[in-house]
C-alpha cells in the first residue's frame, strides 16, 4: 500500500526539524522508517529529500547515505536467505493470476519449475524494498537401548509405549487445569477470525484451474494420495490432479507400521494422532466444499502396507495415474519408491512432488563447502547456497471444485483408523486426556492461516528479540501445522517475506526445518542412536522414578514443571522451554536422550521425527552440532518468565509466591510458604535433585571417561570429537558419484565440542574447569522490553537509534586511539528511549543488565 498522503506530510515536517539541526539524519531515516515502513521507505525516501539536493547537499548526501546502507545490508541478507534456500523467485507482490496459473503450466514438465520470464519478474524482489504416554498401543518394541542459544537457534531403558493412555487416569489427577488455560493467548483458538485474509484473498484467482464437479469425464481417474500434505492451498499434487483433465479421486492410507520405520521412532504419538484425526476431519470438509471426498483405507491384511492398499485400488477405480507429495523419512522414502516403480511397472505413472520442505533434502551437496562446521544451520545455508537446487516457486492458489469419479471407492469411516481412540476406565467410561488440547487449537488450515496472520500482524514483531519469553505468544505456534502440511512452507516463507517487519531470525528457522530432514536422510538411525559413537556408552541414571516426575512436571523445580505441565496439556512448548526442560532431563537428571525424544514425540502435536532427533541429539551430546550450553533450570527463568507469569499459570499452586522467589520456592521464608499456601511434597513437589553443582560435574566426568575410553573417536589434535562419515558424505567428499560408492573405509570427521569437555579431557579434575556451559539468564535490554511490549511501531526507530549509538561509540574509541578530539556532539537524537520507570525493566531481584 503506497503511504498515505498524511504520514507523507509528517515526513515532510519532519525533515524541516532535520534542516533546522533540532532533529538529526539518522533520527529523521528512523522516523521515516516507522511511519511509512519499510517497503515505502525504500520507494519514496529519495523522492521525499530530492528538495534538499539544492537546498542543502551536505544533508541530502548524510541521508542518502544512510538509506543506501540501510537498505544494501537488507538486500544483502535477503539476497543470502534467497539464494541459500533457492528462492531467487520469491516476489513482494503477490503475482497475478494468469501469472500463477502459468507458473502451474509450466511446472508440467517438472515439479515447481519457472519460465525464465517469471525468473526474472520475482528476481527484482530480492531487492529491498505417552505418549509415549498418549499412544494407544500398549505393546512395547523390543528395546534399543549443539550452536546457536536457543533463543537463537542456535532410561529406565526399556520404551515404553502405550505409557499416555495407560497413565492417562493418573495425569489427569495431577495436573489440575490451570484456571485461565482457555483463556491463553498463544493457544486460544476463539480469537482467531474464522478464515485468513491472505488465503481468501489467494483463492480468488483459481478459476481456470476448477475442474467441473460431478462431471464424469471418460479419462481414468486419478488417485491422490494425502499423506502430510493436509492443506488445499499450495498443494503441487492438488494441482498437478487438476491439471489431468480426469476425475480425482483423493485418498488417504493409514500404515502405522510404515509409518514407524526400523527403530524405535515413535513417529505417530498418541497427541500427534490426535492432531491427525482432527486435520483429516477438517481437510475432508474442505474437499466436500469443492464438490469432492476424502476416502479413508487401513493398510492392515497380511500385508499392512501401503502398496498392496494401492494395487487394489488401481484394480478397483482403473486409475493410470498416481500423485502425491514427497516425504523424506528414509524409510518413508524406500517405500514411495517401492511404490512407484511397482506401479509404474503395472502400467500406472506416478509423480511425486516436493513441497515437504523448501529444499529436497536428497539434493543437498557439501560439493564446494566441505564439511567443516557440519550440523549448523550456517553450514547447511552455505551448501544450499552453494549448490542451489531447482527454484521453489510461488505459492499455488487452492482449488474451488475437483472433477469426480462416476463411482468412489469404498473406504473405512475416519473413527476406524483408530487415531484418536481414548482408552476406559474401569467402569467403562473414556478417559478423554485430549480435552485440553482441543481447547488450545483450531486443527484446519484455515486455523493455520489465521494464526499465521495473527503472528505477522504482531508476534513477528517480538521475534528477534523475545522469542524465548515463555509468558508472551511471541512465536508462531505454526509447528504442527508445518509438521501435518496443512501449511507449506513456501506458503509460511512467502508471508514471512511479505510481512511488514521481516524477521530474518523467523525466516532462518525454517532452514533449521530443512536442515533436520537433511540429517535424517544422512543419519536414518538418527532417532534412537547416538551420532557420536562414545556417548553411546555413557553412563546413564536409571532411576525411572526420576523419569516420571520429569514427565509429569513433578520435579520440584518451577519452571522445568510448569513447561512439562503445559506440554501434557497442550501438547506445545516453545522452543527455549524445550531446551531448558532437555538439559534438565540430561545434565541434571542423568536421564538418556532417547526417553526424552520419545516422550516428546508422543506428547507433542508438533511431534516431527526429523526435528526432535536432532534436537534431542544435540542436546543429548551426541548430536552433530551439540549445544554448547546448558539451561539452568532456575536461572533462566530470567530470561522466559521474569514475572513469574508463566509458572503461576501452570503451576497455580505457587501462585501467591513473590516474583522474587517463585522459581526458587525452597529459599522462601516459611512465613511466605504458609501464607502462599505452599508445602513441599504436598501442595508441590520436593526437589527431586538439589545438589545441581555436583550433578553437573558428574555428568562432566561421565562424559570425560567415555571420551578417554572410546579415543578413537577424540581428535588428539583439537579434542574435538570424531564423528564416522555417512557414506553419501564421503562419495561427496572424495568426487564419487553415489553409484561408485567404493568407499569401503570409514572416514572420521571432526565435528565442533564443547570447551569444557575438551578441557576435562586434559585436566579430569573437575573443580579447575574454567569454561562452564551453563547459562546465566539475561534480561533483554530495557529498549527491546519497552518496544516489544509497549510501542511496536517505534521498533524500528529504536533499533536505528541503538544503531547511530552504537556507530557513535565506535567513533568516539576510534578517536581516542588515534589520539584525536571528540567528535563534536550530535543534537537532537530522536526522542525514544524509554523512561527508567518503565516496568518490563523491572526484574527479580532487581537486576537490569545494559
Ligand atoms: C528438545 C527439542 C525438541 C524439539 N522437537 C520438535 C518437534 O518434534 N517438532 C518441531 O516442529 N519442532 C521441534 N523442536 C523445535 C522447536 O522447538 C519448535 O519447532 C518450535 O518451538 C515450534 O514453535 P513455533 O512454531 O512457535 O516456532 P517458531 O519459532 O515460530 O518457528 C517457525 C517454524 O520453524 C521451525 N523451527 C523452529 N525451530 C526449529 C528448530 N530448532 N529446528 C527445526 N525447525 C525449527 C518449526 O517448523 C516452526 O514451526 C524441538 C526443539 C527442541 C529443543
Amino acid at each position: 500500500m503506497p503511504p498515505s498522503k498524511s504520514d507523507q506530510d509528517l515526513v515532510r515536517e519532519m525533515l524541516k526539524e532535520v534542516l533546522a539541526g533540532r532533529e538529526d539524519p539518522e533520527g529523521f531515516f528512523a522516523i521515516c522508517l516507522s511511519v511509512l515502513g519499510h517497503r515505502e521507505t525504500y520507494s519514496v525516501f529519495q523522492t521525499l529529500i530530492k528538495p534538499l539536493s539544492t537546498a542543502n547537499t551536505s544533508v541530502h548526501s548524510t541521508l542518502t547515505l544512510i538509506y543506501e546502507q540501510y537498505f544494501s545490508k537488507t538486500a544483502d541478507d535477503d539476497l543470502e536467505l534467497a539464494l541459500a534456500l533457492s528462492l531467487m523467485e520469491m516476489e513482494d507482490q503477490q503475482p497475478s493470476t494468469q501469472h500463477m496459473q502459468a507458473e502451474v503450466r509450466t511446472n508440467q514438465s517438472g515439479p515447481f519449475q519457472l519460465n525464465s520470464a517469471s525468473r526474472s519478474l520475482e528476481k527484482s524482489s530480492i531487492k529491498p524494498e505417552d505418549q509415549v504416554g498418549r499412544e494407544n498401543d500398549p505393546v512395547a518394541k523390543p528395546g534399543l537401548k549443539s550452536k546457536e542459544s536457543p533463543d537463537s537457534e542456535s532410561q529406565d531403558i526399556a520404551p515404553q509405549r502405550g505409557t499416555h493412555d495407560n497413565q492417562a487416569q493418573t495425569k489427569q489427577d495431577a495436573f489440575k487445569e490451570p484456571q485461565n488455560l482457555v483463556k491463553d493467548q498463544t493457544l486460544n483458538q476463539s480469537e482467531e477470525p474464522k478464515r485468513s485474509k491472505s488465503r481468501r484473498k489467494r483463492r480468488k484467482g483459481a478459476a481456470s484451474l476448477v475442474g467441473l464437479p460431478g462431471s464424469p469425464s471418460a479419462s481414468p481417474p486419478v488417485l491422490l494420495w494425502f499423506r502430510r500434505d493436509l492443506r488445499l492451498c499450495d498443494n503441487p499434487a492438488l494441482n498437478a490432479a487438476l491439471e489431468m483433465d480426469a476425475p480425482v479421486i483423493p485418498i488417504f492410507i493409514w500404515s502405522p507400521e510404515e509409518e514407524e520405520g526400523p527403530g524405535v521412532t515413535v513417529a505417530a504419538g498418541g497427541a500427534s494422532k490426535y492432531w491427525l484425526h482432527q486435520a483429516l476431519a477438517c481437510i475432508c470438509t474442505s474437499l466436500n466444499h469443492i464438490g469432492s471426498r476424502l476416502t479413508f483405507l487401513k493398510a492392515d491384511g497380511e500385508e499392512k502396507c501401503s502398496l498392496r492398499t494401492l494395487k487394489q485400488l488401481v484394480k478397483q477405480t482403473g486409475a493410470k495415474t498416481l500423485l502425491a507429495n514427497a516425504l523424506y523419512e528414509p524409510w518413508l522414502k524406500e517405500r514411495d519408491d517401492m511404490v512407484e516403480s511397482t506401479l509404474q511397472k503395472e502400467g500406472v505413472q506416478c509423480r511425486i512432488f516436493p513441497s515437504y520442505c523448501l529444499r529436497d533434502p536428497y539434493s543437498v551437496s557439501t560439493v564446494g563447502v566441505g564439511l567443516r562446521g557440519i550440523g549448523s544451520v550456517s553450514h547447511f545455508m552455505s551448501c544450499c547456497k552453494q549448490n542451489p537446487g531447482s527454484a521453489i516457486g510461488v505459492p499455488l492458489d487452492p482449488p474451488q471444485s475437483l472433477p469426480t469419479p462416476s463411482c468412489w471407492p469404498q473406504g473405512v469411516p475416519l473413527e476406524a483408523l483408530g487415531l484418536a481412540r481414548m482408552p476406559r476406565r474401569k467402569d467403562g467410561t473414556t478417559i478423554d486426556w485430549a480435552a485440553n488440547i482441543r481447547k488450545s487449537w483450531d486443527f484446519s488450515e484455515d486455523g493455520a492461516h489465521a494464526r499465521l496472520d495473527n503472528f505477522l500482524r504482531d508476534g513477528v514483531y517480538r521475534y528477534e528479540k523475545e522469542s524465548g519469553r515463555a509468558d508472551a505468544p511471541n512465536t508462531s505456534s505454526l509447528s504442527p501445522y508445518l509438521h501435518f502440511g496443512q501449511l507449506s512452507p513456501r506458503w509460511l516463507l512467502w508471508d514471512a517475506k511479505g510481512a511488514r517487519c521481516r524477521s530474518p531470525k523467523f525466516q532462518r528457522k525454517l532452514a533449521w526445518r530443512d536442515l533436520a530432514y537433511w540429517q535424517l536422510t544422512l543419519f536414518p538411525d538418527l532417532p534412537w542412536e547416538s551420532i557420536r559413537p562414545p556417548y553411546k556408552a555413557l553412563r546413564w541414571n536409571t532411576d525411572r522414578s526420576h523419569l516420571k516426575a520429569w514427565q509429569r512436571g513433578k520435579t520440584g523445580y518451577p519452571l522445568v514443571d510448569a513447561a512439562m505441565r503445559q506440554l501434557w496439556l497442550t501438547g506445545w512448548m516453545n522452543n527455549y522451554m524445550r531446551h531448558v526442560v532437555a538439559s534438565f532431563l540430561i545434565a541434571y537428571l542423568h536421564l538418556p536422550w532417547q526417553e526424552g525424544y520419545r516422550w516428546f514425540q508422543d506428547t507433542l502435536v508438533d511431534a516431527d521425527v526429523a526435528i526432535d532427533a536432532m534436537m534431542w541429539q544435540n542436546g543429548g551430546m551426541c548430536g552433530l552440532d551439540h549445544w554448547n550450553f546448558v539451561m539452568h533450570p532456575v536461572d533462566a527463568a530470567l530470561t522466559c518468565d521474569p514475572y513469574g507469569h508463566y509458572v503461576r499459570k501452570w503451576c497455580p499452586e505457587l501462585a501467591d509466591l513473590s516474583d522474587e522467589l517463585i522459581h526458587k520456592p525452597w529459599k522462601c521464608p516459611a512465613s511466605m510458604l504458609r501464607r502462599a499456601k505452599v508445602v513441599f511434597g504436598e501442595t508441590f513437589p520436593e526437589q527431586i535433585v538439589v545438589d545441581l553443582e555436583e550433578r553437573r560435574n558428574q555428568s562432566l566426568q561421565d562424559v570425560a571417561s567415555v571420551r578417554k575410553e572410546f579415543g578413537e573417536f577424540v581428535d588428539k589434535r583439537s579434542g574435538c570429537d570424531l564423528v564416522p562419515l555417512p557414506p553419501r558424505l564421503v562419495s561427496e567428499a572424495l568426487g564419487l558419484s553415489q553409484r561408485d560408492g567404493a568407499v569401503g573405509k570409514q572416514f572420521l570427521l571432526p565435528v565442533i565440542t564443547r570447551m569444557e569437555f575438551k578441557y576435562q579431557q586434559d585436566d579430569p579434575d573437575a573443580a579447575s574447569n574454567p569454561y562452564n556451559a551453563v547459562l546465566k539468564g539475561y534480561v533483554s535490554r530495557k529498549r527491546d522490553e519497552t518496544i516489544a511490549f509497549l510501542n511496536q511501531r517505534d521498533f524500528t526507530a529504536s533499533v536505528m537509534h541503538e544503531g547511530a549509538q552504537r556507530r557513535e561509540r565506535l567513533e568516539r574509541d576510534y578517536r581516542r586511539m588515534e589520539g584525536l578530539p571528540p567528535p563534536p556532539s550530535t543534537q537532537g537524537r530522536a526522542r525514544r528511549t524509554p523512561t527508567a520507570k518503565d516496568r518490563f525493566s523491572i526484574v527479580p531481584g532487581g537486576v537490569v543488565t545494559s
